[in-house]
């Protein structure tokens, strides 16, 4: 946590004068007490009415200063607390960038948005908090003691018996309520994570009819969360019981000890008042402290969330190399892959090579390894054995941004993003013309719906193109990848929501696309990779086969297999 505090770098001047100004409220409050005390020994004693009104104007002249006091106060720790959190959610957000697929799987994004959100508002309250109370308080209780020796002091030890009883119920309380409050802070991620899955898959619970199971699973993390928060506050309710018990002992002794003294005419009625005062500002004070220390208790937690991310290297080493104009060849030499945390290997000993202008079809069963193979090559994995060769060069010495806009990938769950088709068509290359926007939505037929609409390009996109359908948004991630004229572009079974004719029409355009790219297409259907240069045939990812749809339609049971449960022999002899 104390690594974050450098974020407060740019709010020094802040970060001292809020507690200052808080401090200069607490000294005028500390004088409050001192100034009734005149006013009832010698206002209202003396029958002196224009020393009263003269004093209540001391009063309102100190509530004033104070207040604008706490005001600026305020002021500067809200500056610097809010712009400390903005740097830190824009770091944080930088540093989730960075992260390779590994770290990001490790982690789950639930309790990346998590941090990104509550945890960074939590810390954010907490130094606001630290900014005006922590000096504060203790100045208060500390001050308002010493005030209290120099009325009588005598009755002033009083306090030295009340105040560590106060701390005790007060920090008492704390102590046993600071784990409790962690266990509600476990069990609120448990509720935030399930309504965040729960609203992102509230179609596939609809289709379901799980929604009855869904409501029941929520209400117990709901009622687990709630009782724990009752519990919690019936022991935080305790507080202000106890602490009045023995206040008002505390007020009843100062008020008894106080009369014997005023009879004695030791001290003044004023004094007494001014006692009493003081054992309230006190008190006020420590509950302030206490729930100061539980919220920077749960910043800190919140804090460590915040600070463990920030320190996870990315397990991705850039390379250096920027010199890849066009890709002229892709090799497999030999590569393996075991994911992370997984006990074996997800790919095999894959050895092939891809020639520029060339169409490779990657083929196999549901968990084969077919996406983990393409995704190697824009190093969204590393593989763990072997090397992926772009050129004759590994993978691993490109420099990512030169590789990646060299690779044009179409993911298998098509994503896009809020805004305008254009805009979405431009995140693959920022300054395409118009004519090249058309020209990748032709090659993805696409073109003919995006003429369809009233605005064309400028045609809205809901958050991950709810407006579209299946097909439409398919196609369109497909454009976005082409726009960029990749020299690698990969289909990641981006045609699955295609009818048959457009799928061949899309097959047909690509193979008639410009620049040569060397073309993968994964697909579970032999149709979309028949007219492939070379497919290549996964299973339980390991090579099963490699040739062209006629050579493993001779030799290879596993792609047999696939193809005539696709499609009967006598329409395959009808195509050949
Ligand atoms: N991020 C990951 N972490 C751990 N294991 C993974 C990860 N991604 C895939 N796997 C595992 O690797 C194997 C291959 O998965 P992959 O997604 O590459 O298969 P696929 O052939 O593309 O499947 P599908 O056709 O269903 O998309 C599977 O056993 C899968 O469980």
């Amino acid at each position: 946590m104390k690594k974050l505090l450098v974020y407060l770098k740019g709010y020094e001047k802040e970060t001292v004068l809020a507690p200052l100004f808080k401090m200069l409220e607490a000294l005028f409050e500390l004088f409050v007490p001192l100034v009734m005390a005149a006013v009832i020994d010698v206002g209202i004693g003396g029958h002196d009415r224009g020393y009263v009104i003269r004093m209540c104007l001391v009063l309102i002249a100190l509530g004033v200063i104070g207040l604008a006091c706490s005001i600026t106060a305020q002021y500067f720790a809200a500056k610097a607390a809010t712009g400390f959190s903005a740097v830190l959610r824009r770091e944080l957000f930088a540093h989730i960038q960075s992260l390779s697929y590994t770290e990001m799987d490790n982690l789950g994004t639930s309790t990346l948005i998590t941090r990104m959100t509550s945890d960074i508002n939590q810390v954010q309250s907490g130094v606001n908090l630290v900014l005006r109370l922590f000096l504060r308080s203790p100045f208060i209780v500390f001050g308002a003691m010493i005030m209290a020796f120099t009325v009588d002091v005598k009755a002033a030890m009083i306090f030295v018996v009340a105040i560590p009883m106060l701390s005790v119920v007060v920090f008492g309380i704390m102590i046993w309520t600071m784990p409790l409050y962690r266990r509600v802070q476990g069990a609120l991620d448990k509720v935030l994570g399930l309504t965040r899955e729960n609203l992102t898959g509230v179609r596939v619970i609809r289709a379901f009819c799980l929604e009855e199971q869904e409501q029941t699973h929520f209400r117990e993390k709901n009622e687990c969360l709630t009782d724990m928060q009752k519990f919690v506050g019936k022991i935080s309710g305790l507080m202000n019981p106890l602490t009045y018990i023995i206040v008002n002992g505390a007020v009843v002794v100062l008020l008894y000890t106080g009369a014997i003294r005023v009879d004695q005419g030791i001290i003044t009625t004023g004094a007494v008042v001014a006692l009493v005062n003081y054992m309230n500002q006190i008190l006020v004070e420590l509950v302030k402290l206490a729930n100061l220390i539980i919220n920077i208790t749960k910043s800190v937690a919140c804090g460590n969330r915040i600070q463990s991310v920030l320190e996870i290297p990315s397990s991705m080493k850039n390379g250096s190399d920027t010199n890849l104009a066009r890709a002229d060849e892709v090799v497999f030499d030999h590569v393996g892959l075991t994911y992370a945390q997984a006990g074996t290997e997800s790919l095999t000993d894959i050895d092939f090579s891809a020639k520029a202008g060339q169409t490779i079809g990657i083929i196999g069963g549901t968990g084969s390894g077919k996406s983990s193979l393409v995704n190697l090559i824009p190093r969204f994995y590393d593989a763990t054995a072997g090397a992926v060769k772009i050129n004759g060069k590994n993978v691993k010495d490109f420099d990512l941004e030169t590789l990646r806009e060299m690779v044009g990938i179409v993911p298998q769950k098509a994503v896009l993003f809020k805004g305008t088709i254009e805009d979405n068509l431009r995140w693959g290359k920022k300054d395409a013309t118009e004519e090249e926007l058309w020209e990748a939505l032709e090659t993805a037929q696409a073109a003919e719906f995006v003429r369809e609409r009233a605005d064309g390009l400028q045609a809205k996109i809901d958050q991950g193109g709810k407006n579209l359908s299946g097909g439409q948004r398919q196609r369109l991630t497909i454009a976005r990848a082409l726009v960029g004229h990749p020299g690698i572009l990969i289909l990641d079974d981006s045609a699955s929501a295609l009818d048959f004719a457009t799928d061949a029409a899309l097959r047909k355009a690509l193979r008639e696309m410009k620049g040569n790219p060397i073309v993968f297409i994964v697909s579970q259907r032999t149709s979309s990779i028949r007219h492939a240069d070379q497919i290549i045939v996964l299973d339980d990812g390991m090579v099963a086969g490699i040739g062209t749809h006629q050579e493993l339609l001779e030799n290879c049971p596993v792609y047999q297999e696939i193809h005539y449960s696709q499609f009967d022999r006598k329409e395959e002899r009808a195509h050949a």
